[in-house]
């Protein structure tokens, strides 16, 4: 996949070390990325509200301070009334910045009573160099900013205060931006996770050294919406169900045909061919009778097979349950693939699949995943990798642990299931095994009225019903499928959330889906 900078994502030690190469390739200087920086902040300012507005700009004692004096004097050349808050500077550009900015009368004030009474707040306190929680100054001006941020727009330079760039957790709390300009390339933790909460919108300046930078490989990359119109061609005018694949649904234990009659819903509305959905006997009316289409089948311990071997793609999961019932059918889907001899289907597990996939027992060979896409939220994602590290998380609260930082996470959970995962909340990440896999791809869509019972159960069908409709995917066209289903599910919630985020239920979601599969 070939992407711009604008799409790709970093480490933030890639960024720091990689700028002054790239800076010096080109023949420009440190104080000159600088000047660039603080011009691309202003005109993030001028685009949101013309001068003379009054603007704050609190700097810290680093090159992130340091964008924040030469800001000052741009600003204040360009019209806007600019107060400035700050520690003595430390390092050298900072210094000069700041000496410029005292050349030209400028002042500044070494403490922050209140930030109220401004229409622009700049958070110029710490960026990239942020080696510790906050405390003292730095605390106490985050806590100004943010108490100010309900009457103000605040643009936050580079990072937001306090933001661990790396894993988008606040180190303890965090700037609250409108606006996030980070400089040379996207940083990996202002994509995912807690820093949604954070970042504001999210623009990028190259600082003139993007060509040169971007020669460096990156961690990550954005999910484009190209990927979901490659991977969601038009069909052949001449095609029948049959060429549109088989998906194969387990779902829907006793009290949970929800769920089930859901991803059925959403993997007839992302196109599948057919779908069988495979369930408990007792739940196998009410399902049959909420939507005709689906090919509704009650099974026991030993019915499921020959139901498998008719499947281009498998779902396992929603509303499955945790009963002997759902236990049995975990099994012989696993027992059923160790024995296949030809290729095998893909196979999604999600919800009480993945719990049960987390209570396999220890010491046991462990099941081949090599085809499997796990798509854990983040309490899922701890019970997986507590299952596989119980000695090293003995006793730790396990969805923090994965949230604190989800890009390790992932990487373990890959690592020890050999499997496709999606990484489910805000900036959904994506990984296969590395050998397969050059990337983890981030999807920054979504809403949060994704965040709803159901919501989780579409994602399964949608995606079951891409792998069906791609025969025997490659892993990196398991992989790109598995994005263009998230991208989907993602921008499927943004729609729906058009009329309003709360209150916005799974079914909206589902009703959205034909259009986009149809790009
Ligand atoms: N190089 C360039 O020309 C370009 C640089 N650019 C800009 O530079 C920024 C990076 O600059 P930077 O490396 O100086 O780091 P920065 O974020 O200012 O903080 C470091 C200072 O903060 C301190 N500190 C850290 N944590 C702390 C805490 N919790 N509480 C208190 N203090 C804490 C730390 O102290 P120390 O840990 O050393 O004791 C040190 O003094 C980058 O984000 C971008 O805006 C871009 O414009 C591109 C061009
Ligand atoms: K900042």
């Amino acid at each position: 996949m070939v992407a711009q900078l604008s799409h790709l994502i970093y480490r933030t030690e890639q960024v720091r070390s990689g700028e002054q190469a790239a800076a010096a390739a080109i023949g420009l200087s440190m104080a000159q990325l600088m000047q660039a920086a603080a011009q691309a902040c202003l005109q993030a300012i001028q685009d949101h509200c013309a001068a003379p507005a009054r603007v704050a700009i609190v700097c810290g004692p680093g090159n992130n301070g340091g964008d924040g004096w030469v800001l000052a004097r741009l600003a204040q050349a360009a019209g806007y009334q600019v107060t400035v808050y700050a520690v003595p500077p430390t390092t050298k550009l900072a210094q000069q910045a700041q000496a410029a900015w005292q050349a030209e009368g400028g002042r500044w004030q070494s403490s922050i009573d209140s930030l109220h009474g401004y229409q622009i707040l700049v958070d110029a306190v710490l960026g990239s160099g942020l080696t510790r929680p906050l405390a003292g100054f730095y605390l106490a001006a985050v806590q100004a900013i943010n108490a100010a941020a309900n009457t103000a727009w605040v643009l936050s330079v580079d990072v937001p205060t306090g933001l661990n760039s790396d894993t988008g957790q606040p180190q303890p709390i965090a700037v609250t931006a409108a606006h996030t300009v980070t400089m040379v390339a996207i940083k990996a933790g202002l994509v995912t996770g807690k820093a949604k909460d954070y970042v504001g919108q999210l623009s990028l300046a190259e600082l003139g050294i993007g060509a040169a930078f971007s020669k460096q490989s990156p961690m990550a990359e954005l999910v484009q919406p190209e990927l979901a119109q490659r991977w969601l061609a038009k069909r052949k005018p001449s095609s029948h169900k049959g060429d549109h694949g088989h998906l194969v649904l387990i779902a829907g234990g006793p009290g949970m045909s929800g769920a089930a009659i859901l991803a059925g819903r959403a993997a007839l509305r992302s196109g599948a061919g057919k779908v069988t959905l495979v369930t408990h006997p007792h739940t196998l009316a009410i399902i049959a009778q909420a939507q005709p289409e689906l090919m509704v089948h009650g099974t026991d311990e030993k019915g499921l097979i020959p139901w498998l071997e008719q499947a281009d793609a498998i779902v396992i999961g929603p509303g499955l349950g945790r009963d002997a019932w759902a236990q049995q059918q975990l099994q012989q889907l696993l027992d059923w693939l160790t024995e296949l001899s030809g290729p095998l289907p893909p196979v999604v597990a999600d919800a009480d699949a993945l719990n049960l996939l987390a209570q396999l027992p220890q010491g046991e060979p462990s099941p081949n995943l090599r085809q499997w896409v796990l798509t854990p939220h983040p309490a899922e994602a701890g019970r997986l990798l507590r299952s596989v590290m119980s000695t090293r998380f003995a006793d730790e609260n396990m969805t923090a642990v994965v949230e604190a930082d989800r890009y390790e996470a992932l990487t373990q959970l890959v690592t020890n299931f050999n499997a496709q995962v999606l990484l489910k909340g805000a900036g959904t990440l994506i990984a296969g095994p590395a050998h397969q896999i050059e990337r983890i791809l981030v999807c920054d869509r979504g809403s949060s009225a994704l965040a709803t019972a159901g919501s989780g159960d579409v994602l399964s069908g949608l995606l079951g019903a891409l792998l069906a409709q791609h025969r025997q995917p490659s892993a990196a066209a398991l992989h790109e499928l598995v994005a263009t289903a998230v991208w989907v599910h993602a921008v499927a919630g943004e729609n729906a959330a058009q009329a309003g985020e709360r209150g916005t239920i799974a079914s909206d979601i589902v009703n959205e889906l034909r259009a986009l599969v149809n790009p």
